[in-house]
Order: structure tokens, then C-alpha cells, then sequence
């Protein structure tokens, strides 16, 4: 078993961190990497394959961050690997129209049921996708006001650091300095799972809403899933005030199901926002919808948006391939099965040391709460205890278990988490609620 916090073990990491904080803010290049909330520092991750990522100090950890949600296929694919090898030895960008964004494009919108028919604007991040989708909203609808539920996260854009999840509930910094209040003025809060309270605010401000913008299973207030009835609620909602529903399906899209959230739960967005396994690795977003809407954007109507690296070949290859992979495998539903042995072997063992306990599986996303009870917002969310999470944390990635630092994130299960793997996962549980248990006695 690795003992990746035995101090010998993480000698290299700690020295590379220290050298990181001398030169990047916190050590780090996005706020979530940091252990802010659960102790100790992060280990520097040297290289990673399968199901496993390698730290500069040697230990193999059984990895549920998959890099956030992208590696759906496990790491380093082989078959993904090669198609960027071959990509990059034609040129590494050209900031032009190429065959392969094509092929692409027409992939994603034979996946995902609101782009069937439509069209997909390829970008570079889940943030510019929902920044962008956003923008197009108001453009079409020609009105200011969205909505946002608390604890959902949409990336940084300025207008979206409103009771932010993810990183900014770990860091406790929901509403980020730095964002003029004016960029912030019409967006509108609602709790998740709640879609009176949407309707109330249609009613409250008639003909100013432009759209909602939502995750459809919540992954970044810990993983949250819609409540019967939810989304088909926001739908009718929507339809019947003349606003742009758009689903942030960055975290669930080729996750939850080969179509996203929309394909699961049987409800279709106008607007869909991609992220992560889109891009298989490689920094891509999209966001796409019915020709109406799509028309008004650039250069076809006066909605702007752009990207000097917007398609780039190298991450086209590598969405391309990923999809095309998704496409002929068809892993979706051996990757459920492994999530629910996951979830279901966890919660056995939380049961039998004790602990209180809930947990939640969507297709291949988890999450779990240190709390008795189902959870349905981020309010319940912060119920959890986030002593035992950080306790959690570290006794399992002291086991080789490599967890989201943080308990307002999802866990992510790859077709590479074979059941050895999740066996292992489970031997390291059981010994981490012992540890929190004997803690919690003594
Ligand atoms: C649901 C959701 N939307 C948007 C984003 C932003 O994506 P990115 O980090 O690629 O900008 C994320 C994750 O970061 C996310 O989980
Ligand atoms: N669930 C939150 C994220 O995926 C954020 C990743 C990042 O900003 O590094």
C-alpha cells in the first residue's frame, strides 16, 4: 500500500512546493489544487496512465480527480495519445478552418440531443463556454437579468462569482474581489432544486430574465442530483416566460450519459455548455444550440465572440478521438456499474464504523457527504462535516487514494477503474472510517 503522506514519501513534493509558492500565487494554477480546506499540500503529479497518477516521490494513487472531470477514458489513452502525436506533427495551431473541426462538430451534435439538427461554437474552456452562452442569451433575447443557483459553478467569468461553488465555497470567496458590483447586478440567485423559487423570480421581474443557467446534476457543491421533476420544471418555466434555458453540462456532458444530463433525464436545454471530456484532456469548450440562436453569433449575426486558439488541431485530435472512442465502445454503462460498487461498498463501510453518511451516484460522477440524510442544495451541502472530510481526505490519500481536495466537488469514475482498483478503494475506506472513528471515540 503507498504511504504517500509518510514524510520520507512526499520529501520531493514539499521541496517543489515550496519552490511553486516562490513563483506562483498559492503554489498553484487554479485555486481547487491547493489543500486549503483538507491540510497538508498537494502532491506534484509526475505523470499518469489508467486510473492511476504518479507524484514526483513515486506513489501510484488510485486517482478520482480524472484532471477535474476530462479523463473519462482513463489517463494517458493510448489510442487519444497517438491521435494528438499525429496532430502535432502537422503544425500546432493555424488559426484557420480545418476538415478535422468539422468531423468534430458533427460528432458532438449527433451526441448531445439539443444540438441535434443545430450548430456548436467551439472554445477553449468550460469558462469562455458559459461566458459565451451567456452573452448569446442576452443578445437573443435582448433582455440583461440570468439566473444562477447558489453553489452551482460556471467557471470565473465575472457575472457568474455569485455564491460560487467549488473552489470559491472551499475558499469561502462565493463572491470573488475584484468583480465590479455592476457586473454582478443582474444575476439573479436561486437554491438548487428549487424551481418555485424560479418561477417567483420570473414573476418578480416580467420580461427582464434572459436566461437560467444551471448544472443539471451539481457537481460543485459536492455532487448534488436533480430532484424528480426539476428540470422539467425550469424547462416549462423558460418556454413559457420566452428565456433561454442553457444547461452547464461542462461537468455531466459524455459523463452522466453518451448525450449528457439532457440525455439521462430526458429534458432539452435551448443552450448547452461542454467542457472537460470534450476535450479529452486538451483544453476545449463548446456551446450550441438550434440554428435560431446560434445564428446571432458572429460572424453570422452581433453576438462577438472569438479565440485565437479557438479548434485547435491538437485538441480537436484529442476530443475527436475521445468521442469517437466513446462512440465505438459504448463504456457508459459498465462505467455506472463501477461508480454504484464504488458508492455502494463506501456506504457499506461508512455503515459499519459508524460513521454518518450519504451518498449519491450518477452514471460516472459521485460525490458523498458527511451527513445523515439525502442532501438536494448547497445549503444542505454545508451541513456535512468538514473535519471528517478533511480527516477523510487524508487517511485515504495516505492509502493511495487520491481524492477532489475539497467536499464541494464531485469524484469521477473512468473506464480504466477496474474492480481491482475499486477494491482497493474500498480496503482504504474502511481503514480511513476506522481511523475516524477511533479519532472520534478517543
Ligand atoms: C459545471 C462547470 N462549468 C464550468 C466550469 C469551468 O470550466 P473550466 O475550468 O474549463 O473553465 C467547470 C469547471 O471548472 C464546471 O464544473
Ligand atoms: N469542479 C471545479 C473544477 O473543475 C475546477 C477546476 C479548476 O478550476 O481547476
Amino acid at each position: 500500500m503507498t504511504e504517500h503522506n509518510d514524510g520520507r514519501a512526499q520529501a520531493r513534493s514539499k521541496e517543489l512546493f515550496a519552490a511553486a509558492c516562490e513563483v506562483i500565487p498559492g503554489g498553484v494554477n487554479s485555486p481547487v489544487r491547493a489543500f486549503a480546506s483538507v491540510g497538508g499540500q498537494p502532491p506534484f503529479i509526475r505523470k499518469a496512465t489508467g486510473c492511476h497518477v504518479v507524484t514526483e516521490d513515486g506513489a501510484a494513487l488510485i486517482d478520482y480527480v480524472g484532471s477535474w472531470g476530462p479523463a473519462l477514458l482513463g489517463h494517458a489513452h493510448p489510442e487519444v495519445v497517438e491521435a494528438v502525436i499525429k496532430a502535432a506533427r502537422d503544425g500546432l495551431s493555424f488559426g484557420a478552418a480545418t476538415a478535422a473541426e468539422v468531423d468534430f462538430a458533427e460528432l458532438i451534435c449527433e451526441f448531445v440531443p439539443s444540438l441535434r439538427g443545430g450548430m456548436v461554437r467551439l472554445v477553449s474552456s468550460g469558462t469562455e463556454a458559459t461566458m459565451s452562452a451567456l452573452r448569446l442569451a442576452r443578445g437573443y433575447t435582448g433582455r440583461n437579468k440570468i439566473i444562477k443557483c447558489a453553489g452551482g459553478y460556471h467557471g470565473h467569468a465575472d457575472m457568474l462569482l455569485v455564491a460560487a461553488g467549488s473552489g470559491a465555497a472551499t475558499l469561502n470567496i462565493p463572491g470573488s474581489a475584484g468583480v465590479p458590483p455592476d457586473a454582478v447586478h443582474d444575476t439573479l440567485l436561486v437554491p438548487y432544486n428549487n424551481a418555485e423559487a424560479v418561477a417567483e423570480l420570473f414573476a418578480a421581474h416580467p420580461g427582464e430574465i434572459a436566461a437560467i443557467i444551471v448544472e443539471p446534476v451539481a457537481g460543485n457543491m459536492g455532487c448534488i442530483p436533480p430532484l424528480p421533476g426539476y428540470l422539467e420544471r425550469l424547462r416549462e418555466i423558460t418556454r413559457r416566460e420566452g428565456a433561454v434555458l442553457i444547461f452547464d453540462e461542462v461537468m455531466t456532458g459524455f459523463r452522466v450519459a453518451p448525450g449528457g444530463a439532457q440525455e439521462r433525464f430526458g429534458v432539452t436545454p435551448d443552450l448547452t455548455c461542454l467542457g472537460k471530456i470534450v476535450g479529452g484532456g486538451m483544453p476545449v469548450g463548446a456551446y450550441g444550440g438550434p440554428r435560431e440562436i446560434m445564428s446571432k453569433i458572429a460572424p453570422l449575426g452581433p453576438v462577438y465572440q472569438a479565440g485565437t486558439l479557438s479548434g485547435n488541431p491538437l485538441s480537436v485530435a484529442a476530443g475527436l478521438e475521445t468521442l469517437r472512442l466513446i462512440k465505438r465502445d459504448k463504456p457508459h454503462e459498465a462505467l455506472e456499474a463501477a461508480t454504484l460498487r464504488l458508492t455502494k461498498g463506501l456506504a457499506e463501510r461508512a455503515a459499519k464504523h459508524g460513521i454518518a453518511w450519504t451518498d449519491v451516484a450518477v452514471g460516472a460522477m459521485f460525490g458523498f457527504f458527511f451527513v445523515a440524510g439525502e442532501v438536494h442544495d448547497y445549503e444542505e451541502a454545508k451541513r456535512s462535516d468538514l473535519d471528517r472530510f478533511a480527516a477523510f481526505h487524508s487517511e485515504m490519500l495516505r492509502r493511495g487514494v487520491y481524492l477532489a481536495p475539497s467536499q464541494f466537488e464531485a469524484g469521477f469514475v473512468s473506464t480504466a477503474h477496474d474492480d481491482a482498483a475499486i477494491e482497493q478503494t474500498l480496503a482504504a475506506a474502511d481503514g480511513a472510517f476506522e481511523a475516524l472513528a477511533g479519532a472520534a471515540a478517543s
